[in-house]
């Protein structure tokens, strides 16, 4: 057991050595993981490798059953149910695979709600539907129901409704999953551009490698770990091994000099989750980044 330290005052979501067990089944085994203020981070990985599941502990959705998760140096696993509540509401916006729509409501109502649950004014909040779903070019589609809509039009306004409430941190798993190829690319650029432009931290869970590049920074799960990754051209991200040795790049500092701009990242607990108050190391809790520089060497 260690105690509690507050992660580094840089990273607006950090966690900790993340164990989490689904049906008597791992699906994290001792994640860790910095996420920087108004940083894209894509998390990569095959599928079952743990991505959604490491989202949903982010967002204070699911409480892992060790470890820690801290937004801007707030523990959320140690949060009350109602409080976790309120921090998803207003600080924290979601995006599922699946477009999820009130069939009742029409489109801008449906992007509107989120504003409107935040006790926001009806009328600003159409207005900033209108302009999301405009953004998103489905502003004609403003007044049909959901049943009107095509799958693409319904996800192009659940990401409006995220958006449109410029959360702290906007999740995304696989948001672009229900889009045509040619769609997805310019649903992403809205997103990320929007994102960047609004300072939103952006956590993007994808096994598309083309999703993967828009990202400023890209972690890779494997059956519940952090593993190193190579990006090549044309290729998904193609994994490089499970980390397996020591942690040498324990301090940020270290683990940040590997990093490059839309390069996949080195593994482990690094990032920013070894701080030089950490006790464990994180990178002990999943016994991971041993070859931060190597991996980012091999990215081009
Ligand atoms: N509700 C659940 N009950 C039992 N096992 C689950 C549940 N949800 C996920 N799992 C298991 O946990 C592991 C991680 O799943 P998770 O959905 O987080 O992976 P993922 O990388 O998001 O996959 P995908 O790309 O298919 O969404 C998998 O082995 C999965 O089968």
């Amino acid at each position: 057991m260690y105690a509690m330290v507050a992660p580094p005052d840089n990273d607006v979501l950090w966690a900790r050595a993340l164990h989490v067990t689904l049906n008597g089944s791992p699906a994290l085994t001792g994640v860790s993981l910095g996420v920087r203020e108004s940083e894209i981070l894509a998390v990569g990985g095959p599928r079952g490798s743990g991505k959604t599941t490491l989202l949903r502990c982010l967002s204070g959705q699911l409480l892992p059953h060790k470890g820690e998760v801290w937004f801007n140096s707030t523990p959320v696993h140690t949060m009350s149910p109602l409080v976790r509540e309120r921090l998803r509401r207003d600080r924290f916006g979601w995006i599922d695979p699946k477009p999820r729509l009130v069939p009742e409501l029409n489109a801008w109502e449906n992007a509107a709600l989120g504003l409107m649950l935040r006790g926001g004014a009806r009328r600003p909040a159409r207005t900033a539907a209108h302009e999301w779903l405009e953004r998103l070019d489905i502003g004609g589609c403003a007044r049909k129901r959901p049943h009107a809509l095509t799958q693409a039009e319904r996800q192009r306004v659940a990401i409006a409704r995220a958006l449109a409430c410029t959360p702290s941190v906007l999740f995304a798993d696989e948001p672009t999953a229900p889009l045509h190829r040619a769609d997805r690319a310019h649903v992403l650029r809205t997103l990320t551009t929007a994102a960047r432009s609004h300072g939103i931290t952006v956590v993007l869970a994808t096994h598309d490698a083309d999703v993967a590049g828009l990202a400023d920074r890209t972690v890779t799960l494997l059956d519940g770990r952090r593993v190193h990754t190579v990006h090549l051209p044309g290729d998904d991200l193609a994994l490089a091994g499970a980390g397996g040795g020591a942690e040498t790049a324990a301090a940020n500092g270290a683990a940040e000099a590997t990093e490059t701009s839309g390069a996949t990242e080195s593994t482990g607990a690094s990032g920013s989750g070894a701080g030089p108050g950490d006790p464990e190391g994180s990178g002990g809790a999943d016994g991971s980044d041993t070859e931060g520089r190597a991996a980012c060497s091999l990215s081009v």
